[in-house]
């Protein structure tokens, strides 16, 4: 496995199986560091399973990957030390109380941060002495991130992480992770069901769909090459518009074509207006749309994507 500078999280045809079952297949990801990188996608479609691997919980069936430059399979766990994590499925002590896992942390990690530790306990309101069974969902994921930033986590990784909490303590959440990122020196990966999520937080963006990652790329990457084409065209519109690898879609109304562009803009732009059209313009294109339109097209259903894009 290479030790690459710049990126945090790095995986190569990343595939687990359950009994023969696909869940992730060939997922390669590149995760530059410093980024806040978010992964959407609909039920089912591999998310956890692909965080479960990153977090060396589950064994990948084909693929490597690393965190750090150090492989996720490593059996030391050294990497793990680094690396602050939520999980939908909290992997805590029930039969402690809150303190005495916050004691057993402190002993774990090595650059357990106490200062941080106790300022956001008093922030989340969180009793030191309740029994971690007891905790609703929601005080799971809190202490949970309690724990993950208090690791002065080089990168942090969450699945799902405000699938259980209340609007407030959404909003709390999210504002924690930015200004987490914002040090500079934590990396970011999340998971959601839901577009929103991505535009508020991500600077990187990647959708996934039963198991195979189909986008995956910066948002100012997106905003430069992901744009719209509408024109005119004397006879109708080129057929070999059409064709083009990087036009996800061309839609008429009337003598004007909207032509979507998922990539390398400016090139298909120039060459469409050497097509000599009598108008054509360059508009923006939302992540909706992009989203929608490259999953379309890649032959996936759009009912199951249309929820994580419309839901809030
Ligand atoms: N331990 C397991 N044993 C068998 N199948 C599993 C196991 N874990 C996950 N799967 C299957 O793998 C697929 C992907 O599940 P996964 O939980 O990774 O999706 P997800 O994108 O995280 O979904 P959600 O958003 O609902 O949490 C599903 O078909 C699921 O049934």
């Amino acid at each position: 496995m290479a030790d690459r500078v710049g990126l945090a999280i790095e995986t190569f045809g990343l595939r687990k199986e359950f009994d023969g079952d696909v869940a992730v297949d060939s997922v390669s990801l590149s995760v530059p560091e410093g980024s806040i990188f978010g992964l959407m996608g609909p039920n089912g479609a591999g998310k956890s399973t692909l965080i479960g691997m990153l977090l060396g919980m589950l064994q990948p069936t084909a693929g490597s990957g690393a965190i750090l430059g150090r492989s996720i399979t490593d059996p030391s766990g050294a990497v793990r030390a680094q690396v602050g994590y939520v999980t939908d499925a909290q992997h805590l002590y029930p039969y402690y109380r809150i303190a005495q896992v916050l004691e057993l942390c402190s002993r774990v990690y090595p650059h357990w941060d106490a200062k941080r530790c106790a300022a956001l306990m008093k922030a989340f309101g969180l009793p030191q002495q309740k029994w971690v069974w007891s905790l609703s969902k929601g005080m799971r994921t809190q202490l949970a991130l309690v724990i993950a930033l208090s690791v002065k986590p080089r990168v942090l990784i969450l699945d799902e992480p405000t699938s259980g909490l209340d609007p407030v303590m959404k909003q709390a959440f999210k504002q924690l992770i930015l200004e987490e990122a914002a040090t500079g020196d934590t990396t970011v990966f999340f998971s959601t069901h839901h577009l929103h999520d991505l535009e508020r937080m991500a600077d990187h963006v990647a959708v996934m769909m039963e198991g195979r990652v189909l986008f995956s790329k910066g948002l100012d990457e997106v905003k430069e090459n992901a744009r719209k084409i509408q024109a005119v065209f004397p006879d109708g519109l080129p057929e070999e518009i059409r064709t083009m690898r990087e036009v996800l879609k061309v839609e008429g109304q009337g003598r004007v074509y909207a032509i979507t562009v998922s990539d390398h803009f400016h090139e298909v732009f120039a060459r469409v207006k050497a097509m000599q059209p009598i108008y054509i313009e360059s508009v923006d294109l939302g992540l909706e749309e992009l989203f929608i339109h490259t999953v379309g097209k890649e032959g996936y259903s759009l009912e199951l994507f249309a929820e994580s894009v419309s839901a809030q």
